[in-house]
């Protein structure tokens, strides 16, 4: 593969004599990535079932290998019940090293397609919020399916300048995530466009979007909370240079030592232009060194106040919808009697005919973007009320009472990830109809309605099987 010539002359100059092993990797095939989704399934319970050859990637947990010329992982069932994200393995390891707690509130500012904030999403468990935002509004789109996809509900989806951000969540956050837009260089073995974007948009122009979107981050993170900060690139301008620029303006912030791992290298300090000391504290992934493509990673501690002064007052908290359980639609009551978990009937909220479930605490966010905010439950159609495929997937089997579960091995899955009507007689028995939770080997894929043993598809359109 022919290298840009700078960008050779920058890579002598970082790596000295490993540069001859580091370009030998670009004869070496790419590896491809599987993350578990630690919120539907456990890691051994996926192991167990999981239909591919799979080799543990050794830094993740719950990360492993497959091989992309063999196999076809996002053409199976279990893929459309979202027990994993397809994902190239030194991608998985900012969110891995983010610790999240279930509880948290936590931001993903650069986060479309959702390679990490899916992880993110999964690590809380249903508790806490995620917003999920990226400026581009064509990629958020991607980005709210994933999220769907892996069941994550007390989220926002956001399309918005980081900048407007920080006049509606003035430390808000416990964690930050930017995974910021770079150059690219890491990805160049992984795919080859990237070499002719290096070339059109550089480092220079990369640098100076990452330090207006870290500062903007910075801003947002509440004392005490942690942010980290991501890229898929070597270059050190953008790695080192934007971190001690951080630093620089923001002296709260202390660079703080990541989960460590054999392959990792040692961020380099003389790249610092402050604080060098600590920047062997961040992280680079080198292709040479372990099993996956280049990135650097820093980990930033907001130091506490000294008088732990209490919270920043949100500007305006969203007004409570007000719902009570008395208040809501019929049909939705009766929906809801068949769903085993409890709710806060104030968390409802029902705009235009949809019901969603809000996450707690949010502020008021007119004006900002979005294109999701909260679990869409379903809709109300002329009284009725539809469930949505995004609160299929955030059901688990047991808290539905009415199932129609397959084994991956039934034609019939194929068929209602495509769309048609079933018949399910063998299934259904004498059940009563209504509204069905379709699942396979017991995980959710999506919703249909029962009438005299056939199943009428209600698989989200835009979701369905493709045929190849
Ligand atoms: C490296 S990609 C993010 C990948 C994502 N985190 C993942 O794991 O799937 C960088 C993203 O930053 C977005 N972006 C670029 N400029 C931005 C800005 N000023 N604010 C927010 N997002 C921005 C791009 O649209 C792009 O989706």
């Amino acid at each position: 593969m022919e290298l840009p010539k700078a960008f050779e002359e920058k890579m002598k100059a970082l790596l000295g004599d490993e540069f001859d092993s580091y370009t030998a990797c670009y004869k070496e095939p790419r590896y491809y990535g599987l993350r578990v989704n630690t919120a539907k399934i456990s890691v051994e319970e996926f192991v167990r079932i999981c239909p591919f050859v799979i080799t543990p990637v050794p830094w993740i947990e719950n990360g492993f290998y497959y091989d992309g010329e063999q196999e076809s992982p996002a053409r199976h069932p279990y893929y459309f019940a979202g027990l994993y994200y397809l994902q190239e393995p030194s991608a998985m390891t900012p969110a891995n090293r983010l610790e999240i707690h279930p509880g948290d509130r936590v931001l993903d500012v650069c986060a479309a397609p959702g390679g990490k904030a899916t992880e993110l999403g999964a690590k809380l468990h249903g508790e806490g919020v995620l917003i999920a935002n990226d400026i581009s509004s064509s990629r958020a789109k991607g980005l709210l399916k994933n999220l769907e996809l892996f069941g994550i509900g007390n989220m926002l989806v956001l399309s918005e300048e980081p900048g407007k951000l920080c006049e509606y969540f003035p430390e808000y956050f416990d964690k930050i995530l930017i995974d910021a837009p770079c150059s690219g260089e890491g990805m160049f073995r992984k795919d080859k466009k990237m070499v002719k974007a290096w070339e059109e948009h550089g480092p220079e122009f990369f640098s100076r979007l990452q330090r207006s979107i870290l500062t903007q981050a910075a801003a947002m993170l509440r004392p005490g909370g942690m942010l980290l900060y991501s890229t898929c690139t070597f270059d050190p301008l953008e790695n080192e240079g934007s971190i001690s620029w951080l630093l620089e303006q923001c002296p709260e912030f202390d660079l703080v030592d990541i989960r460590p791992y054999e392959g990792f290298r040692e961020g380099v300090p003389e790249y610092a232009s402050v604080r060098k000391e600590e920047f062997s504290k961040t992280v680079r992934i080198f292709p040479h060194h372990m099993k996956g493509e280049g990135h650097y990673l820093a980990l930033l501690l907001k130091k506490e106040d000294k008088e732990n002064l209490p919270r920043k007052e949100l500007k305006q908290e969203r007004t409570k919808s007000g719902c009570s359980y008395e208040k809501l639609p019929e049909d939705l009551r009766v929906f809801l009697k068949k769903v085993h978990r409890s709710f806060d009937v104030s968390r409802f909220d029902i705009r235009k005919d949809r019901v969603y479930y809000m996450p707690d605490g949010l502020p008021n966010l007119s004006g900002v973007r979005f294109l999701r905010s909260g679990l869409l439950i379903g809709e109300l159609k002329k009284g009725r009320f539809e469930p949505s495929q995004a609160f299929a997937m955030n059901l688990k089997k047991g808290e539905y009472e009415y199932i129609l579960d397959f084994p991956v091995s039934d034609e019939r899955v194929i068929r209602y990830l495509k769309g048609e009507t079933l018949l399910v007689d063998d299934l259904a028995g004498s059940k009563e109809k209504g509204w069905y939770l379709v699942c396979v080997d017991g995980y959710p894929l999506g919703f249909g309605k029962l009438s005299q043993g056939t199943l009428k598809n209600k698989y989200l359109p835009g979701w369905r099987w493709q045929s190849v």
